[in-house]
């Protein structure tokens, strides 16, 4: 059992600051999932907390002790790259029994951790082989059995998956899922470029940007109710279309009449004072559908890709706005070069001003 707390936590390279006061809460037992674009930190918060790397400012608590300067050995933190690193002239229990053996454990404790390691991970037909005569997914699991021998409070996933091809991604992604259930009071901290890793894996996302953190909640919190334009294009794929336009009809049903021509409506309460605000919509390509008449879009459809349980199509550019996407489901080979109205119900339809979700003001 293990609660983290980071506050104001900041990591610069000399002058370069890369990370500047982090606050977050981690709760015993969760499954924390670091996501954001690339270079942004994720990798960095992650060996701050290992201790791999030195905290240029504020507090990182384990438990309630202060551990900026403890050991990473002390912190009682086991830590899964995406690179596995096993020892190529060890067998697989060998590997996992390493770092038991320097910590002096009896042989007892040593062969119980590593055969529960095993059974957890499905690794015991494998105990006796080398790392060379296994597959990908099976070596990334006799590195995360590495990490639970040493049974910590705190594991730390970096990538794990990424070297995995897909199908083994999936299998290995059902596996955490599984160990996570299997050491419900585990604390566990990932971090990926993988949209349905996040989703599935997390009971709460840190979506990290500019140096900090731009929301932190469930996927599902991320989904339905981001806070601003950049959570909201980063958490879904294809990205959520954004369309501008200005409130016409300010009230619990706000009307938006957009640039491109169309009108929109949104659940998203405005009052009075909201008339004539300059707004972008937002529309998760999913919550798209065709209409012939009315409607928020009117459109070419440039490319169909077709990818059997769902079909997407890519309008051309609008004034003011980039290529809208639609997510069809089904297959709708015929609409190239279509011109396609699309509507979106007004519950699915979230309202920016100034980058900031209209639902957080
Ligand atoms: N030793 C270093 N000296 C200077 N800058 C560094 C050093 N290590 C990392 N950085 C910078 O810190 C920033 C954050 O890097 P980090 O690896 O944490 O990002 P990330 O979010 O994990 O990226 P990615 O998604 O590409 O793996 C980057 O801009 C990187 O260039």
């Amino acid at each position: 059992m293990a609660d983290l707390n980071l506050t104001g936590v900041g990591k610069s390279y000399g002058e370069v600051d890369v990370l500047k006061d982090i606050d977050l809460d981690i709760r015993a037992g969760e499954l924390i999932v670091f996501v954001g674009p690339s270079g942004c930190g994720k990798s960095t918060l992650l060996r701050m907390i290992a201790g791999l790397e030195r905290i240029t400012s504020g507090e990182l608590r384990i438990d309630g002790v202060r551990v900026n300067d403890m050991p990473p050995a002390q912190r009682g933190i086991a830590m899964v790259f995406q690179s596995y690193a096993l020892y190529p002239h060890m067998t697989v229990r060998q590997n996992m029994e390493f770092a038991l053996k320097i910590a002096k454990k009896s042989r007892q404790e040593i062969d119980k951790a590593v055969e529960n390691a095993a059974r957890i991970l499905q690794l015991t037909p494998y105990l006796d082989r080398l790392p060379k005569a296994l597959s990908g997914g099976q070596r990334q699991r006799v590195a995360i059995g590495r990490a639970i021998v040493r049974d910590p409070k705190v594991y730390l996933f970096d990538e794990p998956l990424s070297n995995l091809d897909a199908a083994l991604r999936v299998a290995t992604r059902i596996e955490i899922a599984q160990l996570k259930e299997a050491m419900p009071e585990r604390t566990m901290i990932y971090v990926t470029h993988d949209q349905v890793e996040a989703m599935t894996l997390a009971s709460r996302i840190v979506v990290l940007a500019n140096k900090g953190i731009a929301q932190v909640g469930t996927p599902l919190q991320l989904y339905e109710h981001p806070e601003t334009e950049f959570v909201a294009q980063f958490i879904g794929s294809p990205q959520m279309n954004l369309l501008p336009g200005v409130i016409t009809e300010p009230g619990t049903r706000t009307v938006i009449t957009l640039d491109g021509g169309g009108t929109a409506e949104s659940t998203v309460p405005t009052t009075e004072a909201d008339r004539g605000l300059r707004v972008n919509i937002g529309v998760r390509p999913e919550d798209l559908t065709v209409i012939t008449q009315g409607g928020l879009f009117t459109g070419t459809v440039e490319i169909v890709e077709a990818l059997g349980e769902v079909t997407l199509l890519y309008f051309a550019a609008q004034p003011g706005a980039a290529h809208v996407i639609a997510k069809l489901p089904g297959i709708h080979a015929g609409l190239r070069h279509q011109t396609v109205r699309l509507t979106a119900a007004p519950e699915k339809v979230h309202l920016f001003h100034a980058g900031r979700s209209l639902l957080y003001r």
